[in-house]
């Protein structure tokens, strides 16, 4: 018999997850079907979308065998019921307050450092590199946790090592882009390129450094069709550009309305779930269908 939800308590509540304590030595973190778009939390939900994002999370994990927080399998006994399959047990760390962000393609907030001042976070790049230009090797770009509903702050690695010590400061950097590289890999042979993205990292109460939050999901990383690319050429959201041109093309909204965006219909709801579950199938090569917490 798995516990109600309601026997464990909420902790900490984000745009698209959740996070309740357990017991002392263990969280349950929660994936919602929640989708944001333009900064809005949207009304509509995508169905199944916290199950994927969840799946994805644990082949990342397992694939890159870098130690981290999970304490169960996705279909632990401690998981109830009606979050199977989208909420995972992990260890209760000491967390890092540094969003550890790596970049493989010049995009987003680093493209706007890059064109104000030829670098991001203090990172000199090579001059005439524009939206979507190849970054190779990849750097760590990091950034202080915002408040919620605030951009994070894109800072300086000597931010970082004056903030948390020189040497934590490296490991962070180090382990960012060994996993980092090592994701888009496995991406990219799939045909699926991770143009950056943000990890989280912890302590346990014996100072071992693991791997926490969610990996390489398409909320905590810019996943773009690879076979859409050229260098130099931004690409649409894999996973978002389908809400984003409903959106903007048809729904009659625009970004700069000053109201929240309209609910999604029922074709743009279905093609999206569908985007997340091809993207994971593609990439571990597992079917979405063997994934717990489905209907039953
Ligand atoms: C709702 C999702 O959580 C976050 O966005 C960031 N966050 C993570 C923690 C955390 N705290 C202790 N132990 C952990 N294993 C974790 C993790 N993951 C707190 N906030």
């Amino acid at each position: 018999m798995r516990p109600e939800l309601s026997e464990y308590t909420p902790i900490y509540s984000g745009k698209v997850r959740e996070l309740y304590e357990v017991d002392d030595e263990h969280l349950l973190l929660v994936a919602s079907d929640r989708i944001s778009a333009y900064d809005y939390i949207l009304d509509t939900p995508i169905p199944d979308k916290g199950r994927v994002l969840t799946a994805m999370s644990v082949f990342f994990f397992d694939a890159l065998g870098v130690p981290n927080h999970l304490a169960g399998p996705a279909d632990d006994p401690r998981i109830p019921e009606s979050v199977l399959g989208r909420a995972l047990i992990t260890r209760r760390l000491d967390m890092v307050p540094v969003e550890c962000v790596a970049r493989g393609y010049l995009t987003g907030s680093g493209l706007k450092e890059y064109r104000a001042n030829g670098q991001v976070c203090g990172v000199p790049l090579p001059e005439g590199l524009v939206d979507g230009s190849r970054i190779d090797p990849p750097i760590f770009t990091p950034a202080t946790k915002a408040a919620v509903g605030d951009h994070d702050e894109n800072v300086s690695f000597e931010r970082v090592a004056a903030d948390v010590g020189l040497d934590l400061a490296t490991r962070l950097r180090d382990l960012t882009l060994e996993v980092y590289s090592s994701g888009a890999d496995i991406a990219r042979e799939r045909g699926i390129i991770l143009a950056d993205t943000k990890f989280e990292f912890g302590h346990t109460s014996d100072g071992d450094l693991l791997l926490a939050d969610e990996v390489l999901t398409p909320d905590s990383s810019r996943y773009w069709d690879g076979e859409l690319y050229e260098p130099g050429k931004a690409l649409p959201s894999f996973d978002k550009q389908i809400v984003r041109d409903w959106l903007t093309k048809e729904s009659g909204w625009s970004t700069d309305a000053g109201t929240p965006p309209p609910a999604l219909p029922a074709d743009v709801v279905e093609r999206t779930r569908a985007r997340y579950i091809e993207a994971y199938e593609r990439i571990s090569g597992l079917r979405f269908a063997d994934w717990p917490g489905g209907a039953a």
